[in-house]
């Protein structure tokens, strides 16, 4: 088991600079962190307020570091998207803050397509498609209007892999967006690059960017256009859709003394799929918010849960043979001044020696069609195939 108080997290041969043991890129501020000065596991439940256990901790914590004369020290990590479950978050020994740019590798490092040994999506498509059907009858029943459904691809290596270069992968595939990397406590490593920010907060400015409507990019430029278009005017998508904006904006309206939500969706893409995207930006009424309390107060948001939260959370407790962990948590850093950003853990990935687990999810409503939905999980697990070098050919049957 890989004790996450080591200086690097991945061996590296001598004379090589130590490697990050937490890695998040954003166009905003990258950072990378070593080391660790102290773990903090306690649970995120109830840490939108400023006294509860957790922002207790990590206060203490960064105030133990700063005695140690760490100059503005910060909280880094991960919080699971069930927050009854233990953080996995860490105050590092020090952190670099770069620019994204000096990451991206100029060429991809030689790079073989590794062996696939087993692989095998939990559920099954036909598990997953009738836990979609389940679910639309709990919508015309009036119980809920949307639950995000998602599922595992679990896949067995021939060989070991090497987490820096899945990531350096992610970086040159994935220019935009937010890159992570995670030393979790089983002594696996959290990698993604997740188009969906959360929350930033840089002194009393604020901004969410939520997603949710998605369709699979096509290779043929005008038949991509098409598509886009046809997401942007998709009744289904906007619905979905409208249910997480109006979440968040009620969410932060009490802590804003402004708050602007665009009122119609705009197109946002990733290498691999359309989304629709509303940025959402405002002024804290009282800037001692901290990033990390308000991504306790958003999280988890009905792009990657439902809504209402309490009924499609336990619907999903009951339909998911899996427990999600980190998948659709979040992930990102908070400084000693409460500045940071947090982004959604999806398009992203666990590693750990042979064994890599890879996500997705797709938003279910009373009109989704359980084909389309399994297909959308199938086009956004590209993201991460391709990091891997895996053939989709080779996953056909579960894509
Ligand atoms: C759950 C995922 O994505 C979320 C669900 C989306 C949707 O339902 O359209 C879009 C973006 C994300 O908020 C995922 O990528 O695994």
């Amino acid at each position: 088991m890989t004790d996450i108080a080591a200086e690097t997290i991945s061996p590296h041969e001598a004379g090589c600079a130590p490697t990050a043991s937490f890695l998040f890129t954003s166009p905003h501020r990258s950072i990378r962190a070593f080391g660790v000065n102290e773990k903090i596991r306690l649970s995120a439940s109830g840490a939108a307020h400023a006294d509860s256990f957790l922002q207790t901790a990590v206060r203490d914590a960064i105030e133990r570091a700063s005695l140690l004369g760490q100059e503005n020290p910060i909280v880094v990590g991960a919080i699971p998207f069930d927050v009854r479950q233990p953080s996995n978050l860490f105050v590092p020994k020090r952190y670099d803050v770069i620019s994204r740019d000096s990451l991206v590798p100029e060429e991809r490092d030689c790079f073989c397509a590794p062996k696939v040994v087993a692989i095998r999506s939990i559920p099954e498509k036909e598990g997953f498609k009738d836990a979609v059907m389940r679910a639309i009858e709990c919508f015309r029943a009036g119980k809920m209007s949307k639950a995000v459904l998602s599922r595992i691809l679990e896949i067995e290596l021939a060989e070991r892999v090497d987490a820096t270069a899945i990531l350096n992968a992610l970086l040159k595939q994935n220019p935009n967006g937010y890159h992570f990397q995670a030393p979790l406590h089983d002594g696996a490593i959290l990698l993604g690059a997740s188009p969906e920010l959360l929350i930033r907060k840089d002194g009393d400015s604020i901004r969410s960017n939520p997603l949710a409507g998605s369709a699979k990019r096509v290779a043929d430029p005008q038949q991509d256009d098409f598509t886009s278009r046809k997401l942007l005017e998709s009744s289904k998508d906007n619905f979905e859709h409208k249910l997480v904006v109006e979440e968040i904006h009620e969410a932060l309206r009490p802590v804003c003394k402004r708050l602007t939500t665009p009122n119609a969706p705009a197109l946002m893409n990733t290498a691999t799929m359309w989304h629709l995207s509303t940025m959402i930006t405002g002024e804290l009424a009282n800037d001692d918010t901290s990033a990390l309390q308000l991504a306790c107060r958003l999280h988890p948001t009905p792009a990657v849960c439902g809504y209402p939260t309490p009924e499609s959370r336990s619907l999903i407790d009951n339909l998911e043979p899996f427990d999600r962990g980190l998948f659709s948590g979040i992930v990102g850093w908070c400084d000693a001044k409460g500045d940071g950003e947090w982004a959604i853990a999806i398009r992203c990935g666990t590693v750990n020696d042979r064994t890599i687990r890879l996500f997705a999810g797709a938003g279910i409503v009373e009109a989704s069609d359980p084909d389309a939905e399994w297909a959308e999980t199938g086009a956004k697990l590209g993201t991460m195939l391709r990091a891997f070098g895996i053939d989709a050919g080779a996953c056909a049957s579960c894509l």
